[in-house]
């Protein structure tokens, strides 16, 4: 069966995106990891289906790791995913679903989305954490890094302040952090070097796909865990290795993501190739 496909990215954070919103697409998270595989698929960080918005939401989105994993929340592909549909309908807000929420997305001028990512939810039970602690300082620590911060922006984070970002071995100690007991549903983990009170740089080991170019919703949880802390203000710029999001947490808990989309290339895919 060919289906077209899309390939989308927000700074680099790269998708497959297919359309399900016409006509279901029974795809297993064996056929999704097939497809986000980069050597035998078409390769990406994650795997996006479009599914029907129904009662107030002008799409949902399912979004798949390339492990096979499903995740409750994407801020690039958020951003991605609601331009596609608001240059579609000719709109300038949507609201994109997601298994974790509601997240209402905004055009902004120059080519630019703001995604409401939804309000930052700050207890153990929440995150989820193993055991009941406090998530301004997790007992987590591997090498030179210790002391993360977490919280949940519709899926799993932790976040390090590190001194210099480039001492980091962040390939190497990302796997067992990702799997630490602490975190029963595995978590995405950020660190985070503070620039100025207004800017800092970050780099993710995410969860089910190892280090990306870009994480919007880790770049929240960073926002959100560098104000608790008092090192910056409520607003940021977060320079990624594939580029800047503009990020503020609210006074009413919810974080605001702006950022850029962009399609790399569309194409046609046998699914037949990838039943899993
Ligand atoms: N790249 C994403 C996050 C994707 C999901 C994450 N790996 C998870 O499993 O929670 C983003 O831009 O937020």
């Amino acid at each position: 069966m060919n289906i077209p496909f899309r390939k989308m990215h927000g700074l680099g954070n790269d998708f497959v995106v297919l359309d399900a919103r016409a006509q279901p697409l029974a795809i297993t998270p064996a056929g999704a990891a097939a497809i986000a595989d980069r050597h035998f698929g078409i390769g990406c960080d994650q795997f996006i289906v479009m599914e029907p918005g129904r009662d107030g939401a002008d799409v949902f989105m399912r979004i798949r790791n390339p492990d096979g994993s499903e995740a409750g929340a994407c801020g690039n592909a958020t951003r991605c995913i609601a331009a596609l549909v608001a240059d579609e309908a000719g709109k300038d807000l949507v609201v994109v679903r997601t298994i974790a929420g509601d997240l209402p997305v905004e055009r902004l001028p120059g080519g630019l989305w703001r995604a409401d990512m939804g309000v930052a939810r700050l207890g153990w039970q929440d995150v989820p954490l193993a055991w009941d602690v406090d998530t301004l300082h997790l007992p987590l620590a591997r090498g030179a890094v210790a002391d993360p911060a977490a919280c949940s922006m519709g899926n799993p984070h932790a976040t390090f302040f590190v001194r210099d970002l480039d001492q980091v071995p962040v390939a190497e100690i990302g796997p067992g952090l990702e799997h630490d007991p602490i975190f029963p549903d595995r978590a995405n983990i950020g660190f985070a070097q503070i620039l100025s009170p207004e800017h800092m740089r970050l780099v993710i080991w995410e969860r089910g796909a190892g280090i990306t170019l870009a994480c919007g919703s880790g770049a929240c949880a960073a926002m959100v865990n560098a104000h608790r802390r008092g090192l910056t203000g409520r607003r940021a710029t977060i320079t990624m290795p594939g580029g800047d999001l503009q990020m503020e947490w609210r006074e009413d808990g919810h974080v605001l993501m702006t950022g850029p989309v962009a399609t790399a290339f569309t194409g046609t895919l046998d699914l037949s190739t990838f039943a899993g």
